[in-house]
């Protein structure tokens, strides 16, 4: 049976002018009825965040602010089940990775914010004046304000989370704006939003597409104070030039072509391993993931057997089938868009080390967008397959002889957002993680997150960093009170 999504506006349920499908990418069947909203749901929308903001909730204090973010984490866990049908539905991805990553990760979103804002204390400065006397400076952060929060498809409830988390942990009320490919778990935090006793107004959903549709409505606001989006490097730019006119702030985690640089003393099954996670997980369809591939050239073959084995034991399938390793890609749309980069890179002259093609599931999974993890060598830094993100489960393996080589072809590329760098020599661990010209470079290790830690990317792949106090930067707009003593 389809459900039917509204938006939530101050608490309650609002029709949009229209409704738009959402299918399961296992198998096309219809999940859910979603109502798009209009310029006057929207509004509506913005107009609840900022009458909370003028409430009780622009006066509650930080201990009362924190306490809601614990409630809504124990929330999000009693309903954990509810979360993990809802994410699966929309994604299609195993349950076992909704419950491990997705599903967990929101809860403990919320939990590593109310920590951060807690212990935060404010900047200040007892000031010396060259006449002997002194003054008194200090800054007192305030909500940023009503804040759109438009986030993508590929780990829809973390994403979310990660920032609806921190705004709310500095007071500010926000317009959600989720993927039209996944309503479904913005809705239902909704409800377990209010359950957790957050006033009317402080988290709104507001469903559609971008542009002509609810995203560009939101971005184009006369009355938001600020856009926090993630999704891909061109949407970025447009969001830029919607918001120009008003001059507001953004924060933008974008896009990426993450190299992954393997050399000859790398203990080789546990670089097999990571590489493997790196490049497959969650289908592909993470910005982290590795799609450029530069390994030392006395174990190239080893690394690349190593990997094909790999990607051909990867087991496609129903999300609850518990063999299965790897789910589909989100949409035909997107199944289009990577199968068309599997055609470009044998026209490039890649040799197909695995993969390739559309797998032959059989008749009951034949609807939906299913592609095979996918390898190549024979290309270089030069072929479109190597500088475009793909966004799918694929990757360009590329031998390189010197450590200068590998730095830089792993930083030949416009974007900059991951690295991963596989040796015993931590040396030259550090030394070549510190060279690349990403935000963040894991050493004999992939996507380990410390939450304090900063995140995002340069070029193409963003503006601002989020996590722990980084997060707080951008969600309070700090006044400076100085005091002559
Ligand atoms: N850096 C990160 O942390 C990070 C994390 C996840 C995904 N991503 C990137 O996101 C992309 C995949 O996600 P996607 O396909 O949903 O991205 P997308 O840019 O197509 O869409 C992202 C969101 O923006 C909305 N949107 C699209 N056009 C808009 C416009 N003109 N105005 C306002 N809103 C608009 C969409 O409806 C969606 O909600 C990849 O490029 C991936 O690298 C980056
Ligand atoms: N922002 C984070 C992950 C982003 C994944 C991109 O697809 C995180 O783990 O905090």
């Amino acid at each position: 049976m389809a459900a039917e999504l509204h938006n939530v506006v101050g608490g309650t349920r609002v029709a949009g002018r229209r409704t738009f499908e959402k299918l399961d990418p296992v198998d096309g069947s219809l999940v859910a009825h979603v109502h798009e909203a209009g310029p006057d749901v929207v509004d509506a929308a913005v107009a609840a965040a900022r009458a909370a903001l003028d409430g009780p909730w622009g006066r509650a204090s930080v201990a009362e602010r924190t306490a809601l973010l614990r409630r809504i984490a124990d929330r999000i866990e009693e309903r954990f089940e509810d979360f993990v049908a809802a994410e699966v539905r929309d994604t299609g991805k195993p349950e076992h990775l909704a419950r491990e990553l997705d599903v967990a990760r929101a809860a403990t979103n919320f939990r590593s914010f109310a920590d951060t804002v807690a212990a935060a204390g404010l900047d200040s400065f007892l000031t010396e004046l060259p006449n002997g006397r002194k003054a008194l400076n200090y800054a007192v952060p305030k909500p940023l304000g009503v804040v759109a929060v438009i986030v993508p498809w590929n780990l829809p409830l973390l994403l979310l989370t990660w920032k609806v988390a921190p705004a709310l942990a500095c007071g500010n009320a926000v317009v959600v704006k989720p993927s039209e490919e996944t309503p479904s778990t913005a809705t239902l935090l909704a409800e377990v939003i209010a359950e957790a006793g957050a006033p009317a107004g402080v988290y709104n959903v507001v469903h559609g597409f971008g542009p002509d549709s609810a995203g560009e409505y939101l971005t184009t606001h006369r009355d938001i104070d600020g856009v926090t989006f993630t999704g891909e490097s061109r949407t970025g730019s447009a969001i830029m030039r919607a918001v120009a006119p008003s001059v507001r702030p953004v924060s933008f985690e974008l896009g990426g072509k993450n190299a992954a640089v393997v050399f000859a003393d790398c203990d080789l099954e546990k670089t097999l391993d990571g590489l493997a996670r790196s490049v497959f997980l969650n289908t592909g369809q993470v910005c982290l993931c590795t799609e450029r591939v530069y390994v030392e050239r006395s174990v190239f073959d080893a690394v690349a057997n190593g990997l094909a084995e790999r990607a051909k034991a990867l087991r496609l399938g129903r999300p609850d089938a518990p063999d299965t390793t790897t789910g589909p890609l989100i949409s035909q749309q997107h199944r289009k868009k990577v199968q068309s980069y599997l055609d470009l890179a044998v026209a490039e002259g890649a040799t197909v080390l695995a993969g390739g093609s559309v797998p032959e599931l059989g008749p009951d999974l034949a609807g939906g967008s299913w592609i095979e993890p996918t390898l190549w060598t024979g290309l270089d830094n030069s072929a479109r397959v190597v500088r475009e993100e793909v966004f799918g489960p694929v990757a360009a393996l590329i031998p390189f002889d010197t450590e200068d080589d590998a730095v830089r072809l792993a930083n030949d590329t416009d974007y900059g957002l991951a690295a991963a760098v596989w040796t015993t020599d931590l040396e030259r661990g550090h030394r070549v993680a510190q060279q690349m010209r990403v935000g963040m470079a894991w050493v004999n290790t992939w996507y380990l997150r410390d939450l304090r830690s900063p995140f995002g990317g340069v070029g193409l792949s963003g503006i601002g960093r989020e996590g722990g106090l980084h997060s707080m930067h951008f969600y309070t707009q700090p006044t400076n009170v100085c005091v002559q003593l």
